[in-house]
């Protein structure tokens, strides 16, 4: 991993035909709804940081995830490459609770606030929500614009 790479997580809660998102109260994406996770720390596994970020952040104990997609961030003016790991919860327990970090909300799918979301979300969703994994790479000005992009279906990650 390059130093200038950092490793995030993001966790993905479906039932039905609703998706859990929560609103970030602070830090980084403040003001949008979006899933659950953030960096992971250098003693544990991506997956680890998954799970451990998804129960601090909305109270659900994850017992079984499947990775889902990968995605690249990278900001003009700024050399940090962020790597996000999406994951699929398939089996949690507790029920969603309001966090310091996040307040939680289960939407229906047909009804996913997008316009509240990171611009990606509506780019990537589509096939999260159809179970296609993907592989995506996306270039922002600031938190607002996408300048260019690029996302693939794949069969296998890593
Ligand atoms: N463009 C994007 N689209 C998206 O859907 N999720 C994104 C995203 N960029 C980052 N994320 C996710 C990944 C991760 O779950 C979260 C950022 O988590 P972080 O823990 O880094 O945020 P914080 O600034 O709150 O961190 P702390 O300083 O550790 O509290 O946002």
């Amino acid at each position: 991993m390059s130093t200038n790479q950092k490793i995030l997580t993001l966790v993905m809660v479906r039932k039905a035909n609703a998706i859990l998102l929560g609103l970030k109260k602070r830090g980084f994406g403040e003001g949008k709804w979006n899933g659950f996770g953030g960096k992971v720390e250098n003693d544990e596994t991506v997956a680890e940081g998954a799970i451990r970020e998804l129960e601090e952040e909305s109270g659900l104990v994850a017992k079984c995830l499947k990775k889902v997609g990968i995605l690249e961030f990278e900001f003009v003016g700024n050399p940090i490459v962020l790597e996000v790991h999406v994951f699929d919860v398939l089996q949690y327990e507790g029920e969603p609770v309001e966090t310091e970090e996040m307040q939680p909300q289960w939407f229906p799918e047909d009804s996913v606030p997008y316009e509240k979301m990171w611009p990606d979300d509506i780019l990537w969703y589509p096939l999260y929500l159809k179970g296609i994994k993907f592989k995506g790479y996306f270039l922002y000005q600031g938190h607002d614009t996408i300048l260019k992009y690029t996302l693939t279906q794949v069969d296998h990650l890593p």
